[in-house]
């Protein structure tokens, strides 16, 4: 795998190295050694799997607080999703920046979530589907979230969001949270 480290320290976009031969080809998509070498935290909790049939839908942006803070690795197995984290580790120079990456199941790339970071997506196709690894088990009293438009974020979502849950439009603004 080829880890790129974003402007975020600790968050990584991975893409795949590819063995190719006349069948195809073959990669890893997760090596707890190559992860650890690059000082991500490998463990896994759950696997989870996300569909969604509408284009423009938006889930965030969520993380859990301790004592059940996460790393996540997202991937897109069909078709696109626009990925964003925000950085909500207070002592870090770039607290509440955030990054933004296309992830499509044609270009195979993932995103590396380290704790306490915000994350959420928006699908850029329809029957988007996304997949990825949770170092913590879900803990629903842990669960936080921002405004995906909170405007103390200004994050650009590249659709008009078409589809968003109840829980994710009422998230509090960070200004409303302070
Ligand atoms: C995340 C999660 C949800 N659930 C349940 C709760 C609820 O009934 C249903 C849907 O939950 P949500 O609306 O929170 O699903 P969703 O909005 O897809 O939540 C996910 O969003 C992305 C952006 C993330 O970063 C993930 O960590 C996760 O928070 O699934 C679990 O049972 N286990 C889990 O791990």
């Amino acid at each position: 795998m080829f880890f790129t480290e974003t402007k975020l320290a600790g968050a990584h976009i991975l893409d795949i190295d590819k063995k190719a031969d006349n069948r195809g080809f073959f990669a890893r998509i997760f090596c707890a050694r190559e992860l650890a070498e690059v000082g991500l935290k490998p463990d896994v909790a759950q696997v989870n799997l996300c569909f969604n049939p509408t284009q423009g839908t938006l889930r965030g942006m969520h993380f859990q607080v301790p004592p059940a803070t996460e790393t996540k690795l997202v991937r897109c197995t069909r078709g696109a999703i626009y990925d964003v984290i925000v950085d909500l580790r207070p002592d870090s120079p770039t607290y509440l920046q955030h990054v933004g990456v296309e992830l499509t199941a044609d270009n195979y790339r993932a995103l590396f979530v380290p704790q306490m970071f915000a994350h959420g997506y928006q699908t850029l196709t329809p029957d988007a589907e996304v997949s990825y690894i949770v170092s913590e088990f879900y803990t629903p009293g842990c669960e936080r979230g921002l405004r995906h438009n909170d405007p103390k974020l200004n994050i650009e979502w590249p659709l008009p969001i078409n589809l968003i849950s109840d829980k994710d439009s009422q998230w509090p603004l960070l200004d409303e949270a302070t």
